[in-house]
């Protein structure tokens, strides 16, 4: 779907994307992460041929925008960091205006529905320029789909939006992913992030440090999860027994409460919930605490940990 080969941008002779090797699969929902300033928008930006590259390439559908500008642009929707609506047109004649550049059939019926979809039925005869921030995004969002494509690139989709609006967001990215469409992400909010992309890339400083499942990436940053397990009553010798087990790592006691840390593989839960009632202990809660998204992004970036290459990258 999308294919960037050793993508560059400098700015005055300041790199801000470089190497840049991005690889997006039909079907894929794509999370783009990286701090502010990393060079997300940079990429985009290249990607749709609003920013010249520097040097690399960038192929969607496996042409450049070069040698089929028209036929790709009708297959890709965009909603951008900053939406540039047009004031004094309603959200409907808004909608129509980009439905009739690309010949939509059953307009009408379309662009009604797009609306409802988003929540913006009520003011869809509303002049743009009364819409609040958050509208205004929905309505971008409205005019990406609006052609039916089978690529949305989305910048920030949520950033102006409030809850309902942003799980509205989430579950018509998730419900057109099941119909088939393929969508890059760029989103600061690493909650829904998780929630919804397939595989997420983590940018900084203009470098591409880690590309993989949440899953994945968790796994290679720390091994393994803590089970946390509270006992109905302090078992003697319990700790020493747990450590004897071959994937663990480590035990804490305190009482009746064990920290047991485990290698990477499966959820051992149940295997330590059964080794100690074998030893007559009960256990009478038992948790598995895993590496959050943000705990992960926030150690990759600060770190700066190249996940793709052989540890860290130039600080
Ligand atoms: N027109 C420009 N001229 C000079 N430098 C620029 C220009 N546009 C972007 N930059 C620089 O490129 C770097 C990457 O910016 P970019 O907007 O791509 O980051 P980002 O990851 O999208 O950040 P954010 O999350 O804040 O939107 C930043 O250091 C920025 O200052």
């Amino acid at each position: 779907m999308l294919v960037t080969e050793s993508l560059c941008k400098s700015y005055h002779g300041k790199t801000v994307v470089k190497n840049l090797k991005l690889h997006i699969a039909p079907g894929e929902i794509y999370g783009f992460l990286g701090p502010n300033g990393a060079g997300k928008s940079t990429t985009i930006g290249m990607i749709l041929g609003i920013i010249p590259a520097t040097a690399g390439t960038v192929r969607l559908f496996g042409r450049t925008l070069g040698e089929d500008p028209i036929g790709i642009k009708r297959r890709i929707g965009v909603v951008g960091e900053v939406q540039h609506c047009y004031a004094e047109m309603t959200g409907y004649e808004y909608l129509s205006f980009f439905a009739g550049l690309f010949g939509v059939a059953e307009r009408r019926r379309r662009i009604w529905e797009l609306l409802d979809r988003l929540g913006l039925a009520g003011d869809g005869r509303l002049p743009v320029g009364a819409y609040s921030q958050g509208m205004q995004q929905k309505l971008g969002i409205a005019r990406a789909l609006v052609h039916d494509p089978e690529f949305l690139i989305l910048d920030e989709p949520v950033s102006s939006l409030d809850p309902q609006g942003i799980k509205g967001v989430r579950d018509l990215i998730l419900e057109e992913n099941r119909r088939g469409k393929t969508f890059l992400v760029s989103s600061h909010l690493l909650s829904e992030v998780e929630k919804t992309c397939h595989r997420i890339g983590i940018m900084n400083r203009g470098r591409l440090l880690a590309e993989d499942t949440v899953d994945d990436i968790r796994a290679k940053l720390c091994s393994g999860a803590e089970i946390q397990v509270e006992l109905a009553e302090e078992l003697t010798g319990i700790a020493a027994a747990l450590k004897t087990l071959p994937f663990v790592d480590s035990v804490t006691a305190n009482g009746n409460l064990l920290m047991v840390g485990t290698r990477s593989g499966p959820d051992f839960r149940a295997d330590i919930a059964r080794f100690i009632l074998d030893r007559g202990g009960l256990v009478t809660r038992i948790a598995r605490r895993q590496m959050s998204l943000e705990e992960a992004f926030v150690t990759i970036t600060e770190n700066n940990i190249s996940l793709l290459h052989d540890g860290r990258e130039e600080r």
